[in-house]
């Protein structure tokens, strides 16, 4: 698994965003910190794990992928702004027990990264994220395409003034 692609396609997105609305990445770093934290809200709404009050399903599993891969497209984001991401450690971290539980361990994390945007530490978040995919029952042919998907979608958004 690499990251190449994506990454290659994230730096033509975020340039084109850049571009277009007068924007360099240096000065986004707390925005996409902030839309990252948003995006797994978004994602875990979704999923509706935490949500003992409510006997309601979870949303369908496209949704969910696509909640999820917009997260990715805000990891890769912060990762080329800071040269991060071409090589990735070996997956060590452990799944947590539930997926509130892993929710909770990555809103941590990027709170971690936040704190110190170390190279170790970057690379703990796609990890722990990694791991969160999976706990969804994602494979990462299925991310990367709907990665793409997604890549593409908001390409015209920009195009049409999003
Ligand atoms: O610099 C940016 C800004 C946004 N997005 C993408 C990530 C998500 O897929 C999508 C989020 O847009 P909303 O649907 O939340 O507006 O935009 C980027 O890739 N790079």
């Amino acid at each position: 698994m690499n990251f190449t692609i994506l990454l290659e396609m994230q730096k033509e997105l975020d340039e084109k965003i850049e571009s277009q609305h007068g924007l360099r990445k240096e000065d986004l770093i707390n925005e996409k910190i902030l839309a990252l934290l948003v995006e797994l809200g978004e994602l875990a709404n979704e999923t509706r794990c935490f949500k003992f009050w409510s006997v309601k399903p979870s949303a369908e599993r496209t949704v969910i992928l696509e909640e999820y891969v917009d997260g990715v497209h805000f990891i890769l984001s912060l990762g080329l702004t800071f040269g991060y991401g071409n090589e990735l450690p070996p997956r060590m971290a452990e799944k947590k027990d539930s997926l509130t539980s892993q929710f909770n361990q990555v809103y941590s994390l990027i709170s971690v990264f936040k704190n110190d945007i170390s190279e170790i530490n970057y690379a703990v978040l796609v990890d722990n994220y990694m791991n969160l995919g999976e706990m969804l029952g994602f494979s990462w042919e299925e991310v990367e395409a709907a990665y793409m998907a997604k890549n593409k979608v908001n390409h015209q958004r920009q195009q049409q003034g999003y």
